[in-house]
């Protein structure tokens, strides 16, 4: 494999496989890789600029906000929303959609979340970013509204997201497979590193915060009993990994296989990951991939969006793992 195909060389040849393309998609994604260098340029010296620690506000979600969720959200919007490609935005940090400054012609949607894994930031644990892109639904940017923004996965023309961890990982599809690009710093280049991921059929982790057992429903803690017993045969018990990063939990899984779940919950009873900005982009990869995503019984990608900030339980990763939890949460075992 050449490692030295960049991830912008690799938009355009992912471009020609699409007779109808004009280059739009091509430039967009080139926003967001150059809007993903400027927040890692941040995130890798975090301690030493004023970045960590609480913004004093709280978002739309009613969670305590960082510092660095600003900062990544504002980085977002200005590198991207300068170019006019895209004619509205949703991000996980603004209430209502976001105008960019310059949208005279943009014909995409972008929805994000700026900075995944917010309880790790002042700890140095891997974070990241999520991102999902759609075609507006009419042909002028200007009417562009939330409806556009509400569109069901399935709609998305491209997905992805960036891990800021020892090494920083961009990870997109469009609809041509699922490719991973690692950053080298020395020529500041995203390089092709990870081509045509596909995700293991079945898998030996499982990424279920038990620290909330007594917010859990017994359908759940039935299926983590089920994955604790031995049995070789079924490759059980699986092994325990949870970053408190969906970003990352979700990348070590498609990579070695695995199952993520944040269920339905007493505490969150829609569950507590955001449908438009998280479920439905890391969906979108995961299948791409050969993976499924699920809210325990439906398609992630199948769910028709009512809300920018409405949550889903989600159930994402190995094909066969996330069947076997869905008939745990469904009550068939
Ligand atoms: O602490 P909990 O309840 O396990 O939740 C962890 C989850 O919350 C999140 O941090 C939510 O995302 P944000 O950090 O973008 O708000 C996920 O990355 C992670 O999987
Ligand atoms: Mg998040
Ligand atoms: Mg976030």
């Amino acid at each position: 494999m050449n490692k030295l195909i960049t991830i912008e060389r690799h938009f355009v040849e992912e471009q020609k496989l699409n007779p109808h393309a004009t280059g739009e998609l091509t430039d967009l994604l080139y926003d967001v890789a150059f809007a993903a260098k400027l927040v890692r340029r941040e995130v890798v010296r975090a301690g030493l600029v004023d970045i960590l620690g609480m913004a004093g506000t709280t978002n739309v979600q009613g969670e305590e906000v960082k510092k660095l969720d600003l900062f990544a959200n504002e980085k977002i919007i200005n590198a991207i929303g300068q170019h006019g490609r895209f004619a509205i935005m949703g991000s996980e940090e603004n209430e209502g959609t976001i105008a960019p400054p310059k949208n005279e012609t943009g014909k995409y949607v972008l929805l994000f979340d700026p900075l995944d894994g917010s309880s790790n930031i002042d700890v140095n644990v891997s974070v990241g970013t999520i991102f999902s892109i759609y075609r507006l639904t009419g042909d002028n940017p200007k009417k562009a509204d939330i409806n556009d923004c509400l569109q069901k996965g399935l709609q998305q023309v491209a997905a992805g997201y960036v891990i800021y961890g020892s090494s920083v990982v961009m990870v997109y599809s469009s609809g041509h497979g699922v490719h991973g690009f690692t950053y080298d710093p020395t020529i500041g280049e995203f390089l092709l590193s990870h081509e045509n991921i596909t995700t293991p059929k079945k898998g030996k982790y499982y990424s279920i915060n038990e620290g909330s057992f007594h917010q859990l429903h017994d359908s759940t803690i039935n299926y983590i009993d089920y994955l604790k017993e031995e049995d070789k045969e079924t490759g059980r018990p699986y092994s325990t990994r949870y970053i408190g990063s969906l970003v990352a939990d979700f990348h070590r899984n498609l990579l070695t296989g695995g199952i993520f779940v944040y269920p339905a919950t007493k505490k969150h009873p829609n569950g507590k990951l955001r449908l438009m900005y998280e479920a439905n982009p890391l969906a979108f990869i995961c299948e791409q991939a050969g993976g499924r995503a699920t809210n325990g019984r439906e398609r992630i990608l199948d769910i028709d969006p009512a809300e920018l900030h409405q949550r889903t339980p989600l159930y994402i990763g190995s094909e066969d793992d996330v069947l076997i939890a869905e008939e745990f949460e469904q009550g068939k075992r």
